[in-house]
């Protein structure tokens, strides 16, 4: 059995810490780099105390010296931070498995440049469950092309920075797709006041933010005299983190290319 050697960014943070854990569970891969951002209190510490067992690996902030001994870096930080490690990996030559999200447009077109000399993993949901769900979305949209409103809710803790979620955008684009509508010209991010009635073509968005809540999207296509749901609800970040190990592993082999959790999972037709 090959040892794949993972460097893990962000490792002080909510993902980093589950990260630390699921590698350090799984025979096939090595803990070989722990990054954390310049000025971290965890710098120097060893990763194992965030995760309570000591591993011998010490937090840096050495990009450099942390890819020269990996085979690919695992990021789930900041875009900012995520952008500068693609920039490092494209040049040292390391696989990315990027679960970031919050993205602007022009950092997505870099990332996909990047994907041309290494390969990539990008998603904003790594977990088995939604991307099952994803494709649900697209046989349910199909189906109820007409007299359906589609509505996303999604729902998250305290801490989250962006919104919609990264999830709640990719179930928005995979629906808009199967109905042959373009999200950025049918999305509405929220409603006040007196906002007239819904288009028929909407696509609306609305975002919950409080307590611990882990990640819960629903997509409603609201009909005349019933309403269709289909939800998710992640109760624990270990299913993200263990989808990022398959993307780590799926990454084994292919030395450029920008893949999807659909690829991953073998759910792209
Ligand atoms: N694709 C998926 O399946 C999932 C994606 N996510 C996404 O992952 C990201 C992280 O989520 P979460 O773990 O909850 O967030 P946290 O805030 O808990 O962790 C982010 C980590 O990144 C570090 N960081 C921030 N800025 C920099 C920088 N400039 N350079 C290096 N490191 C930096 C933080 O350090 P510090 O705290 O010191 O600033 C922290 O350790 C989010 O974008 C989230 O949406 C989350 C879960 C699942
Ligand atoms: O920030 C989080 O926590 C999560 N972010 C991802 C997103 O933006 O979709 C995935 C998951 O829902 C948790």
């Amino acid at each position: 059995m090959t040892t794949l050697n993972i460097a893990i960014a962000g490792s002080s943070g909510r993902m980093g810490r589950t990260l630390l854990e699921a590698v350090e569970q799984s025979p096939d891969m090595r803990l070989a780099a722990a990054l954390e951002r310049p000025g971290s209190p965890y710098l120097e510490k060893d990763a194992g105390e965030l995760i309570g067992a000591l591993c011998g690996v010490v937090v840096s902030d050495d990009v450099t010296a942390a890819l020269g001994k990996s085979d690919m870096l695992i990021d789930f930080t900041r875009p900012e931070a995520t952008m500068m490690h693609v920039a490092s990996c494209r040049e040292k030559g390391v696989k990315m498995v990027i679960g970031t999200t919050g993205f602007s447009p022009q950092q997505e077109e870099e990332l996909k440049a990047a994907s041309k000399e290494i390969a990539i993993v990008f998603a904003p949901n790594m977990s088995v469950g939604v991307n099952v769900t994803l494709k649900l979305l697209e046989v349910a949209a199909k189906a109820l092309s007409e007299g359906y409103d589609i509505e996303i809710i999604e729902a998250h803790h305290r801490h989250k920075i962006d919104a919609p979620s990264g999830t709640a955008l990719q179930m928005g684009r995979v629906v808009a797709q199967a109905l042959g509508r373009d999200l950025s010209e049918v999305a509405v991010y929220g409603r006040e006041g007196i906002t007239g009635e819904r288009a028929a073509d909407a696509i609306g968005f609305a975002t919950v933010r409080g307590g611990d809540i882990v990640g819960d999207h629903t997509v409603m296509f609201a009909g005349t005299g019933e309403r269709i749901e289909i939800s998710h609800r992640a109760s624990s970040r270990a299913t993200f983190a263990e989808g990022a190990l398959r993307a780590a592993r799926f990454l084994e082999g292919r030395q450029s290319g920008l893949f999807d959790m659909q690829d991953v999972l073998g759910l792209r037709e």
